[in-house]
């Protein structure tokens, strides 16, 4: 029996894209920003939507990553169902995420891969199937906003199926 194994394709994260998913988390004119500080500051206000859910409380923690070698296989996915989980990078090198939309569960067609730039951090939705951290080049470090609380935070699924993220063109 032969299996045929997908090659996802990457997109460049942009906020439309990623919307159904969640927040971009960037420093751009896109953004809500004003002055503050006498003129010293600019600020880029309320960015993501944080939800650390009705019994919790949002956190800050830093994950340093190893890379990851591409080509990649996902096999499996997760979700938190019951707060959001952001990722800002620290090391202003690039990432990859894998999304799905909060589904029973995903399937490899649902799967969406995004190429972040180091000033890009993204805001998982609440319930948003996603692959645990895909840093690249060399170990980096995110500062992560996601959720202390009672209870289970945490659904992991092994795919259907296998999928690759290729190398980088
Ligand atoms: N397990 C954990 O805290 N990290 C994952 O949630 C992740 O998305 O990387
Ligand atoms: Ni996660």
């Amino acid at each position: 029996m032969t299996t045929t194994i997908t090659s996802l394709t990457i997109e460049p994260l942009t906020r439309e894209a990623f919307a159904p998913f969640g927040d971009v988390i960037q420093a751009d004119d896109a953004a809500r920003h004003f002055t503050i500080n006498e003129g010293n500051t600019e600020r880029y206000h309320d960015l993501a939507q944080i939800d650390p859910g009705e019994d919790g409380r949002a956190i800050v923690s830093i994950f340093r990553g190893l890379p990851r070698t591409l080509p990649f296989t996902i096999t499996m996915m997760e979700r938190h169902p019951k707060a959001s989980q952001a990722f800002i990078p620290l090391s202003g090198r690039p990432y990859l995420v894998v999304v799905a939309q909060p589904a029973s569960r995903p399937s490899v067609d649902d799967l969406r891969v995004f190429l972040c730039q180091g000033d890009q951090g993204v805001n998982y939705a609440r319930g948003v199937w996603h692959h645990p951290l895909l840093g690249l080049e060399a170990v980096s470090d995110f500062l992560i906003i996601d959720r202390a609380g009672p209870g289970e935070n945490c659904d992991i699924v092994q795919m259907d199926a296998p999928s690759i993220i290729p190398a980088l063109g």
